[in-house]
């Protein structure tokens, strides 16, 4: 302990503030002289909020008491279980004894969990240096930081939490969130990326412990889009959970009761929102990870009002889109033949039904964009959820996915039938594309990819989106090698090449929603539009899209590979701004006026985004006081 002298000369601002915590305080506080016996008298200190977080002297962690957290401003800073220090200890055993057990997400990479905590421990250390290290070596480091190995961070979190990073609005902090934002000491934040942990990647509810993915996306946002690293905030909305492994867990970080529903759950989430955009107006907000149920509704509550958008629902939807129209030039044909593709989708959540709307939009443009080539586009689409193919015979349809269920009269001249299994429908239907986001691993099983021997397709696609590696529908090697190396083949998390002999390669896209949010958030906040519009998401997956080169998708490669994902970025980034131009929606930036904004070229806007990039040196520092 330090111990400081019992009579202290206390700084008239000091005393100011002392006083302004009176009331939450020790009465003793302010009267250390007195007889209080040694070890119960506070300590005195010359610091508040993170500073103290980041001071090994003071820092207490998870153990800070409510009263503490608020008389230091550390609200909002930690994690809302308040720890006893046994507990700590026991979470830091957790840590150190995993060690035995060898930490591995799929065969993949053994070491991943060991080497997310050495770079974890850089960016504590030196977040220069470690965006530096993140940039040089994307293609290595991305699938530590991001999916898969943030999953299994998130999975064992408790024993990974150090430094807390980001902040965290509880449900106890209902009438506290306006104030509580000023705890975070940045004057400007950027991006915020928002979660409620209530379904982290294919992993179900993580709880308080899916902060990890706000912290995964970010560290993208700061790698590929350059925005700058002192402004970006993940933020936890922790309302519970309803896992109740970790309701039952002594080390769980979070609030150890079931999830807040209905309007309970809502005014949470309002409060928030107004709450950070009371403080930082021109902030972008990215959803993520929320289970459907809320996806869908907070994404029509908020985005006509507020500058945000439903990465699973909106970015997921455009870089699914884009490896689309990708597998069509792959056969040698024009997009304008995509309303031509049959399409079977694993998986009617927040994700698959995002991939839905946005693909049947894209269709009804290409057929001449009426309601007549809306309503027949969705003919070409069929749903297989739990309960098998999605017609309209079911009983309770989410609403969301009822324009996708398929008229019964219809499906019994296919030969189907309402609920029929994954493999009846690719059976009868032989379609030209089979898309998982089911988060089911192995759900294209061998039976299932025999079936699509039949396709129709000259050059069938696979697209097993969801993440992490053990949650893929198919892995590319069960893929290639049972339909042969003519397919497409594209995968949410990351997998290698497949060498299928004689120097042939099978290619394995990564088709991830990396490709586009971190474009999305660049335009929107480099043209200053007040909302994040259908047009701004449209251009955004057009420019993925056409990215790729003739010879490489008719080589199979219909994504960018990750070393380019600057470069990718930056160009989606100029292709949402000059959509924002042209919907009159771009309010211009400090940098750049709208007026200036509205003048510029192509070739200008693309420098524009690339000067307005943050790069990772370091800054030539000097002194000067208060
Ligand atoms: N690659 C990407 O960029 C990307 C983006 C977003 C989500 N994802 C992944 O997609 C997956 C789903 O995300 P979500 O938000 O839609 O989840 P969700 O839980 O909302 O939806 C899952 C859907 O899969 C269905 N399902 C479950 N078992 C099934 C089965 N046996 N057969 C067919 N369907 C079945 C469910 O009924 C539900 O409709 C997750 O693994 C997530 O990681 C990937
Ligand atoms: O996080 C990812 O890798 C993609 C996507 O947002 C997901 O939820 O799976
Ligand atoms: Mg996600």
């Amino acid at each position: 302990m330090v111990n400081f002298p019992n009579q202290i000369r206390l700084s008239s601002s000091l005393l100011r503030r002392l006083k302004r915590h009176a009331t939450s305080a020790s009465p003793s506080l302010l009267f250390t002289r007195s007889f209080t016996p040694e070890g119960s008298r506070p300590t005195i200190i010359h610091k508040r909020s993170l500073d103290i977080l980041h001071d090994p002297w003071f820092n207490k962690g998870t153990a800070f008491s409510m009263t503490e957290r608020d008389r230091l401003d550390l609200r909002g800073l930690l994690p809302p279980n308040v720890m006893s220090t046994e507990l700590q200890i026991e979470r830091f055993m957790v840590d150190l004894k995993r060690l035995e057990v060898q930490a591995r997400d799929g065969p993949s990479d053994p070491n991943a969990l060991a080497k997310w905590r050495i770079l974890n421990r850089l960016h504590d250390r030196n977040e220069t240096m470690y965006y530096k290290v993140l940039l040089a070596k994307i293609e290595e480091y991305a699938p530590i930081v991001y999916t898969p190995t943030v999953g299994l961070v998130c999975q064992n979190y408790s024993g990974l939490f150090r430094r807390p990073r980001g902040m965290y609005f509880s449900a106890e902090d209902r009438g506290e969130m306006m104030s509580m934002v000023y705890n975070w000491p940045a004057e400007q934040v950027d991006m915020i990326v928002v979660t409620d942990g209530s379904r982290v990647l294919g992993l179900g509810d993580l709880g308080v412990h899916g902060i990890g993915i706000a912290i995964g996306k970010l560290d993208l946002y700061v790698a590929a889009a350059g925005i700058n690293p002192q402004r970006v905030l993940p933020v936890m909305i922790d309302v519970g959970t309803n896992n109740e492994k970790l309701l039952k867990d002594p080390l769980y970080l979070g609030l150890q009761q079931h999830r807040l529903e209905g309007d309970d759950y809502i005014s949470v989430v309002d409060e928030f929102m107004e709450a950070v955009f009371s403080r930082w107006p021109h902030v972008i907000v990215q959803f993520e990870d929320f289970q459907s149920k809320w996806a869908f509704k907070l994404l029509q509550r908020y985005r006509s009002t507020y500058r945000m958008f439903n990465d699973d629902v909106q970015g997921t939807a455009g870089v699914a889109i884009a490896g689309l129209l990708g597998a069509v030039r792959a056969q040698g044909r024009p997009m304008i033949d995509f309303p031509k593709m049959k399409i079977v989708v694993a998986g009617a959540g927040s994700a698959g039904i995002g991939v839905l709307n946005a693909a049947r939009k894209t269709m009804a443009r290409m057929l001449g964009n009426n309601e007549i080539a809306f309503e027949s586009a969705k003919s070409q689409f069929w749903v297989v959820d739990a309960m098998g193919l999605i017609t309209e015979a079911r009983e309770y349809v989410d609403p969301d996915a009822l324009p996708f269920a398929r008229n019964v009269k219809e499906i019994n001249r296919q030969g189907l039938r309402e609920g029929a299994s994954l493999v009846e429908v690719v059976k009868q239907v032989k379609p030209d594309v089979l898309l998982g986001l089911s988060a089911v691993g192995g759900l294209f099983s061998k039976e299932v990819l025999e079936a699509l021997k039949d396709s129709t397709s000259t050059r069938p696609a696979i697209f097993a989106m969801s993440n992490p590696t053990k949650n893929a529908e198919c892995t590319p090697e069960e893929a290639f090698s049972i339909l042969g190396e003519n397919i497409i083949f594209a995968s949410g998390s990351p997998f290698k090449d497949v060498d299928l002999g004689n120097g042939r390669i099978g290619h394995c896209n990564q088709g991830n929603n990396m490709y586009l949010f971190p474009g999305i958030g660049l335009g929107t906040l480099l043209s200053g539009s007040k909302i994040v519009s259908d047009g701004m998401l449209q251009a955004a997956a057009e420019c993925l899209a056409a990215y790729m080169s003739e010879e490489e998708v008719l080589n199979g490669i219909v994504y960018p590979p990750i070393s380019r994902i600057r470069d990718i970025t930056q160009e989606v980034a100029a292709a949402v701004i000059m959509e924002a131009i042209e919907e009159d929606l771009a309010e211009g930036h400090p940098n750049m006026e709208a007026k200036e904004l509205r003048k510029l070229s192509k070739e200008e806007i693309l420098e524009y985004v690339k000067k307005s990039m943050w790069n990772p040196d370091y800054p030539t520092l000097v002194y000067m006081e208060d």
